[in-house]
């Protein structure tokens, strides 16, 4: 492709224009011959300073937002983030039909794994693409981030397109929003669940951090596109007033919706049996999964499905199938009649809601083990060890991926929050392993054990190394070891 049509830009000098263009990347160090190089002023450094880099790893040219002394010819743009997500898009033109994209601080991968099996069950050759990787009809491909950055995103909307994916529901995390990962993705509609802290070590506040969600709204969905809203969030009346301002189409759903309203919902065990109406009808769904906040998942996703097409009381008949996205209120195995499930619950938010599921569903003692995140902000460890002492009845403090940071350090901080905050007892253990070990080896009958915070993952960061390490794996092991 030549360089003029990856930048769709028609007035370019000839001599730059018809540059033949191999493959397109923003970081210098998957550059190779024939490249054209973005260069992104970035939170850590500069992408200019990585031109030499580029050059020699044979970049035939570099686009950057400001003129500088530069060994390639250089383009100029005004927002380079955006550049490469639009030219992204033209190198690796292919994308599935039907797009949606979820975004809210909880619930997205739990909405995009449950879209893509009532996209599946009605016929569709359906994907999701997110924290869990991408996930399709053959199989699952974990990747790094959420919502990738555009140059992958591109070549992995390409390669589904290709591979016969017709539906795709995708997660938008607000720093991929932010940073234009979605820019030239083409969205048929796009879901919205809820909002409480995340990500304060990135957005300078909440308000920067719901303003970033939001553009998910007020830019890249086109007005009459259809916007689902779970009603029941804190800031749904906000966010329809910005869908709204936009000229989008609001559905919402929840009890508080007006698209599906959610008249009933009865939790037994570990399902949940709802009676909802939509459209003038009435219906009833025997969703298999616990906790109030899988059916509001589960009802955004059913709005997703039905916004972009598909017929209603297939969609709601579907519902009553959903299996719940890996290592979220997962149930591993049971001790003495006890459950043990392993949950992502890495936020305040979430822990709270994980503990309120489960407080209902446990006659004994509800203990929790989790930690917190090294390089991730700090701000929420003593909130989460608050809510751990006052919901649950033992606290077991451990580590989750303490990166750069002295995990003894992050165990104090949530340690202090919890102290005096709650009736639970506190245990500190370090030893992830060691940790859900002994609290698997104390379970009572009627006692409910929730392993909170790696969910999916499979490796525990310390340093810059990764070491192996599953949730999953280690709940298995201790019940095989305390047997009996
Ligand atoms: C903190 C953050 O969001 N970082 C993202 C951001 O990097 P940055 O702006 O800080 O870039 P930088 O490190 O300053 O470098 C500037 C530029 O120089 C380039 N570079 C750098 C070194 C080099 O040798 N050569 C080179 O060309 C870099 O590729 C970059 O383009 O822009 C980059 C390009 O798009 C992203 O790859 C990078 O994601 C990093 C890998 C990351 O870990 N992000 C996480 C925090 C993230 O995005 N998480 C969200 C939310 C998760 C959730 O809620 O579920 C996600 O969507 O996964
Ligand atoms: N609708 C919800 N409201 C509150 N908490 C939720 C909701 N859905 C899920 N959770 C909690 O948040 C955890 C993460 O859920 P999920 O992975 O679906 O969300 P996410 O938005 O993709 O999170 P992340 O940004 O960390 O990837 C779950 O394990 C559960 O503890
Ligand atoms: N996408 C989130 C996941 C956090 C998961 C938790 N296990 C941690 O490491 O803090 C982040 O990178 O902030
Ligand atoms: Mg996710």
């Amino acid at each position: 492709m030549r360089l003029s049509e990856l930048l769709a830009l028609g007035d370019l000098d000839p001599s730059i224009g018809n540059i033949e263009i191999a493959g397109l990347s923003a970081d210098s160090r998957v550059v190779s011959e024939g490249f054209a190089f973005f260069a992104i002023p970035g939170h850590a450094g500069d992408g200019l300073a990585f031109v030499g880099d580029a050059k020699a790893r044979g970049a035939a040219v570099v686009i950057a937002e400001r003129a500088a002394e530069c060994a390639l010819p250089l383009i100029v743009v005004p927002d380079v983030r955006a550049a490469v997500a639009r030219a992204a898009a033209r190198f690796y033109p292919r994308q599935p039909e039907t797009i949606v994209a979820v975004t809210g601080t909880s619930g997205k991968t739990s909405v995009v794994a449950f879209l893509r099996q009532i996209w599946a069950a009605m016929g569709h050759e359906a994907a999701s693409l997110g924290t869990v990787g991408v996930v399709d009809s053959k199989g699952a491909h974990y990747g790094a981030l959420t919502t990738p950055g555009p140059v992958e995103l591109h070549k992995t909307l390409n390669e589904l397109a290709a591979g016969g994916v017709t539906h795709l529901a995708m997660e938008a995390s607000s720093l991929g929003v932010d940073q234009r990962r979605l820019d030239g993705v083409r969205l048929a509609a796009a879901g919205f669940t809820n909002f409480s802290r995340d990500h304060l070590d990135h957005h300078r506040d909440m308000e920067d951090y719901f303003a970033a969600k939001m553009r998910l709204f007020d830019t890249l969905l086109q007005p009459g596109q259809t916007a689902v809203i779970d009603a029941d969030s804190d800031v749904a009346t906000r966010v329809a007033a910005v869908c709204n301002t936009r000229g989008l189409s609001v559905f919402g759903v929840g009890a508080k919706g007006e698209a599906i309203v959610l008249k009933d919902a009865r939790p037994h065990a570990l399902a949940t049996s709802l009676d909802i109406s939509h459209a003038g009808k009435n219906y009833k769904i025997e969703l298999p999964l616990a906790g109030a906040f899988q059916t509001s998942n589960a009802l955004v996703a059913a709005g997703l499905a039905i916004a972009s097409g598909d017929d209603p009381a297939r969609v709601f008949a579907a519902l009553d199938h959903l299996k719940g996205a890996p290592g979220r209120l997962e149930l591993v195995g049971a001790r003495n009649g006890a459950p043990v499930f392993v949950d992502y619950a890495h936020k305040p938010d979430a822990l709270e809601k994980v503990i309120a599921t489960l407080r209902p569903l446990t006659k004994g003692r509800l203990i929790v083990v989790f930690g917190c995140g090294g390089d991730r902000d700090k701000g929420k460890r003593a909130l989460m060890g608050e809510i751990a002492v006052r919901a649950a009845d033992v606290a077991i403090v451990t580590d989750d991926n303490p990166r750069s940071e002295d995990p003894a350090l992050i165990r104090a901080a949530i340690i202090d929050g919890a102290k005096g905050a709650g009736p639970a007892q506190i245990i500190e253990i370090a030893d992830r392993g060691e940790a859900i070990s002994q609290a698997v080896a104390g379970l009572c009958a009627g006692d409910a054990l929730v392993v909170a915070g790696k969910g999916h993952e499979t490796g525990q960061i310390v340093g810059n190394r990764i070491l192996p390490f599953s949730d999953h794996e280690a709940v298995t092991k201790a019940l095989q070891e305390h047997s009996s």
